[in-house]
């Protein structure tokens, strides 16, 4: 009962009246159906098969009337009134149908868009603490349940009415034998309670299996290369042998409680039968024409009775994922990054940093359990227009660092400020607005180059587009692809080199027109050759934008105006290329020795 009333709620959360109006088709329909049996009992009286003028049915107005009609006429009236019944109940079912399909898609994209959104909104902390498979599934598996189960909820409802109209039809031929069957039913019901709790049960298994399914289909073509050059492939074969098995008892455990349920009720219905036509000839001895009549309704109720528990067994295995997408939005909207519902990202204005971006005492940890802090007591100032460079070591929080100034994450403690603004809700999108992020793993969408670059900049112009290449030094290559900038580059850019990549993706970067730029080791895929031809344009662009750079080849920041050097998380030397350089004791100098002998090494060899 518990997951039906949770599917009604959702259900009329979304359609409201137009569920309502569907109920009351359903229930002409039914009724229709019901008229249909009536149209037997002329039928065989005319055809000599059973004597109606006598009993139960020689009362009915409607039977005495055609009783005084000559027989051709009477015929052809019943014969009439059939057709129009099925043609009437026909098309009413049509346009059922058809608004249950509305129905029943709307409501899967509501919930579907619901999700989306509330992914969309959710904060950058939520999805480096999420495993994206599960995101994918909750998008894929998890909603083919909840649509599985919507459909057979509304298949329930048609289910409940259609018992309804007839139970009421059976209690107008015979109340005493529709309330003796009734009340078997209901025996029938209450034992078979067991059945709904295993299939949710089930459903939650289901979940589960779903869900390792996704992350290791993903793992899988995630670390593909790991996989063939290290010969993995054994104890991949091996794990999805494993996933296998689990799917194959799942579902087996799917199937049983299903073919139990039936076994349960047609065993059950056929004694209820036996004993209400033995009841019925024997104890009320009920007139021949009642008594087929009633057991013309109970025979086609009795399946519907079952459809009826097969239904709910169905939607309590979907009510499992149901839950989980409701759970997901939940904690998504808990971890929503700007907390007013139905902001428009299009009106966001970017920001303009007058002075400096600001971190004031600023610790962070990924884990509130752990000691260790990735960032602590931070502070620094990025001033405007300038070239910022954060060097340090593998794992020594730079990018933490970036993260926390771009807002994506927040401080644990201290504070991120805009000219001594505090980074809020409401100026955080208006800074991220003005940032254009080039990361170490740089993302292409599956597209051509002109819809990776115009994704950024819908209304840039062929020339604009071209010198923002040029500035990337990604011109020339793409000048010579065959279809120039309509190239398709595939699944996240395969087709294209680490270099060729980062180079398309700083030029979408330049593209947006930032006012501070952000280069999370941008450059690492590069040639010296085209290495210094972005380290030109970076010059060149210096004094009109805020650059920020992550680097491992401090060549590439000679020309930075302030070098922060971080070593587990704090900061340990800040100021200019030379004066650092000339800290002899200093990490800087370390690294700068370290690259030093590094080339002489290369030279030599
Ligand atoms: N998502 C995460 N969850 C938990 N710990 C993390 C996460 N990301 C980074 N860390 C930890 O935070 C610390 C700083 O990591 P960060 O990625 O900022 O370093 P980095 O200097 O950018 O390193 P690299 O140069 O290798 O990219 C490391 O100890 C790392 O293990």
């Amino acid at each position: 009962m518990e997951h039906l009333l949770y599917f009604i709620k959702q259900l009329h959360g979304y359609a409201g009246k137009i569920l309502y109006v569907n109920l009351l088709a359903m229930m002409l329909i039914s009724f229709l159906d019901g008229m249909g049996i009536f149209l037997l009992l002329p039928l065989l009286g005319i055809s000599g098969i059973m004597d109606i003028n006598t009993g139960w049915s020689s009362h009915l107005g409607i039977i005495k009337l055609l009783n005084e009609l000559p027989k051709s006429v009477s015929l052809i009236i019943i014969v009439g009134a059939y057709i129009a019944l099925i043609t009437g109940q026909s098309l009413i079912q049509r346009n059922l149908n058809l608004r249950d399909i509305k129905i029943h898609t709307g409501f899967i994209n509501h919930v579907r868009l619901e999700t989306y959104n509330a992914l969309l909104h959710a904060n950058w902390d939520f999805f480096i603490k999420k495993r994206k498979s599960d995101l994918i599934n909750s998008l894929t598996g998890e909603l083919g349940h909840v649509t599985t189960g919507s459909y057979v909820f509304m298949q329930f409802l048609t289910s409940i009415i259609f018992t309804l109209i007839q139970v009421g039809i059976a209690l107008w031929l015979s109340v005493k034998l529709t309330v003796f069957v009734l009340c078997c039913g209901l025996v029938v019901s209450f034992f078979s309670r067991t059945f709904i709790k295993k299939a949710n049960k089930i459903g939650n298994q289901s979940l589960e299996i779903g869900r390792s399914y996704i992350g290791g289909i993903t793992d899988h073509f995630n670390g593909i290369k790991d996989i063939k050059s290290n010969m993995l492939e054994e104890s991949r074969r091996n794990w999805m042998i494993d996933w296998c098995q689990q799917f194959a008892r799942e579902r087996f455990a799917a199937a049983k409680i299903s073919a139990n349920s039936q076994l349960y009720y047609k065993v059950s219905s056929s004694l209820i039968i036996a004993v209400f036509i033995y009841a019925s000839v024997m104890l009320f001895h009920t007139q021949g024409q009642q008594l087929m009549l009633i057991i013309l309704v109970f025979f086609r109720l009795w399946p519907r009775f079952q459809g009826v528990q097969t239904n709910l067994e169905q939607i309590a295995t979907a009510i499992p994922a149901f839950k989980s997408l409701k759970a997901l939005q939940n904690e998504c909207r808990a971890s929503r990054e700007v907390k007013e519902e139905n902001r428009d990202f299009n009106y966001v204005k970017p920001l303009h940093i007058a002075d400096y971006l600001e971190c004031r005492d600023v610790s962070f940890r990924y884990n509130r359990n752990e000691e260790v802090r990735s960032l602590q007591d931070i502070n620094l100032r990025i001033y405007s227009n300038q070239m910022t460079a954060v060097v340090g070591r593998s794992g020594a929080g730079k990018s933490t660092l970036i993260d926390i100034l771009m807002g994506l994450l927040q401080p644990e403690k201290g504070q991120v400020l805009v000219d001594g603004v505090p980074l809020t809700g409401t100026n955080l999108l208006s800074l991220r607005k003005s940032i254009s992020y080039v990361p170490q793993d740089p993302f292409l969408f599956n597209g051509n180059i002109r819809e990776n670059l115009l994704m950024i900049a819908p209304d840039a112009t062929e020339e604009q587009l071209w010198d923002a290449l040029e500035f990337a030094a990604s011109a020339e290559f793409v000048r010579k692809l065959p279809q120039g900038l309509d190239t398709l580059i595939g699944d996240r850019g395969i087709r294209l080199s680490g270099g060729e990549r980062q180079r398309l993706v700083l030029a979408r970067a330049i593209l947006r027109k930032p006012s501070i730029l952000i280069l999370d080791e941008a450059t690492s895929s590069l040639d010296t050759e085209n290495e210094t031809k972005i380290q030109e344009a970076l010059d060149r662009l210096q004094g009109k934008l805020t650059i920020i750079v992550i680097a491992h080849r401090l060549s590439t920041i000679r020309n930075a105006n302030q070098v922060i050097v971080m070593d587990q998380g704090t900061i340990v030397q800040s100021g200019g290329f030379n004066k650092l350089a000339e800290e002899k004791n200093g990490l800087f100098a370390k690294f700068l020795g370290n690259q030093l002998t590094d080339l002489q090494t290369t030279a030599a060899t």
